[in-house]
């Protein structure tokens, strides 16, 4: 193989077989590594082209970079050097059509946030529309208008976005666009394109263009069609990769225990003065925060076995090297209490029990965004922050929990009033 330059250092040249949409700290950190990984090993070659999605100016850069991993007393360093091409849908839509038509495309990973995959009506026209399923059912039009209709050139979806059934909330907003583009492609899209449900794991803090920092632990479960397992091979390489038949019990202890807690997390240890997840986990009370509402409130909404993901989950946190702040989980932090921290307070009430402490970090969420807990760290829509000031945001039960933690909240302080939740 040929090897390119790019910024002065040497790009191995594979065939283009994954298409990533997004090139966020993430997927490098993890799917890219992954690939590295699968190429070093020879169960792979693979190249990707990055497609990136949104207006921003700052692009991700084509070329190498570094993954370096935190483990238990160790640290891996990979070079990446499996980025082929970053395409930019907004500075060149007709490179990214060109990619759509690519003989070794197979894959597509995606990680677009909680808000990426979205299905509205949009103008299929615009070069690009504006939403990734949007471009994604334009791009896959392409594909098949080029090769026919071929049903051996679908392609694989692995979506890393955290909401539920990801891929087939993916396929139903392409399906949706497809529909309106052609009948007989969508009929193409629904046959021969598989979307994989996927739930992915590995806390990957921060980074730049030539570098991303995580840990080094990191897992990827896969549903679906099990060919996947063949045409992405990355078990045989030794990686934590699991081809399941159905996610969704992984997914449900992930995202309450670590998702969760994470959130619920940066919403209560910033008012005791905590930067960082590892300084909060020793924090003599925002640590027992933590440590009792897994043990009260989210274990038993889990099944028996979660206790041990529970215990790598505080070890995992307790990791120095990540410097991962809380300020930087608190993007959209009621959303991620909706999705994270709702379903285990309405699992304890349905059995007649309580969930005082995911119930306090909402009403810390809420003082925040109102506006009074000083700079307290507010990330998310002017649609949410307006209906907290309006006092629309909790209704019912939940306004009236949250009600009286605020009032105490107000009255002691929020070190006294966590006290106070806590006995
Ligand atoms: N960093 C982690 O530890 C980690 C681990 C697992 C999952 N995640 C998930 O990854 C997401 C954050 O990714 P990151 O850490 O790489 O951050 P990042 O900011 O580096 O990357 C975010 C990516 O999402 C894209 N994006 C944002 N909004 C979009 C939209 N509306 N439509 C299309 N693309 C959009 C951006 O262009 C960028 O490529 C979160 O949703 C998080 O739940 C992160
Ligand atoms: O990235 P967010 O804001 O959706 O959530 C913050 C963290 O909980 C998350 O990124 C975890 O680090 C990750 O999910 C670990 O697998």
């Amino acid at each position: 193989m040929v090897a390119s330059i790019v910024r002065g250092v040497s790009v191995r040249q594979r065939p283009v077989r994954v298409l990533q949409i997004g090139g966020g700290n993430f997927l490098r950190g993890f799917a890219d590594w992954m690939i590295q990984k699968g190429n070093d090993a020879g169960v792979l070659d693979h190249g990707v082209v990055v497609l990136k999605v949104t207006a921003s100016a700052s692009a991700p850069v084509a070329g190498p970079f570094r993954v370096v991993l935190d483990g238990a007393g160790f640290t891996e360093v990979t070079d990446v050097d499996v980025i082929q091409e970053v395409a930019g849908a907004y500075t060149d839509w007709d490179r990214c059509l060109a990619v759509a038509r690519g003989a070794d495309l197979r894959l597509v990973v995606s990680n677009t946030t909680d808000a990426g995959i979205v299905s509205v009506d949009e103008d299929l026209g615009a070069r690009p529309p504006a939403t990734f399923p949007g471009k994604m059912a334009v791009l896959l039009h392409e594909r098949w208008r080029h090769f026919g209709g071929d049903p051996d050139r679908g392609l694989s979806f692995l979506p890393c976005e955290l909401i539920e059934e990801n891929g087939q909330a993916l396929r139903a907003a392409v399906l949706r666009h497809a529909a309106v583009l052609d009948p007989g492609f969508a009929g193409w899209v629904g046959a021969h394109c598989r979307f994989h449900d996927t739930i992915v794991d590995r806390i990957v803090p921060s980074g730049d263009a030539g570098e991303v920092r995580g840990e080094f632990y990191a897992r990827w479960a896969i549903a679906g069609d099990p060919r996947i397992r063949d045409e992405f091979p990355l078990d045989r390489a030794g990686l934590p990769v699991e081809f399941l038949a159905d996610i969704r019990p992984f997914r449900e202890k992930k995202v309450r225990i670590l998702n969760g807690s994470h959130t619920a997390l940066a919403a209560v240890a910033p008012l005791l003065g905590c930067v960082t997840v590892d300084a909060a986990v020793e924090h003599p009370l925002a640590g027992e925060f933590l440590r009792r509402l897994l043990r009260d409130e989210v274990l038993p909404t889990l099944p028996a076995d979660a206790g041990a993901f529970v215990e790598a989950t505080l070890e995992r946190f307790r990791n120095p090297a990540l410097e991962h702040r809380l300020s930087d989980i608190a993007l959209n932090a009621l959303s991620k209490w909706d999705a994270r921290n709702r379903p285990v307070v309405t699992d304890r009430w349905a059995v007649g029990e309580q969930a005082p402490l995911s119930v306090f970090a909402l009403a810390c969420l809420l003082l925040g965004y109102a506006g009074e807990l000083g700079d307290y760290p507010v990330r998310d829509s002017a649609e949410v922050i307006t209906q907290v000031r309006a006092g629309s945001w909790v209704r019912g039960r939940l306004a009236e929990e949250t009600a009286e933690h605020m009032r105490v909240i107000r009255e002691a302080g929020p070190a006294a009033a966590l006290e106070k939740a806590l006995r």
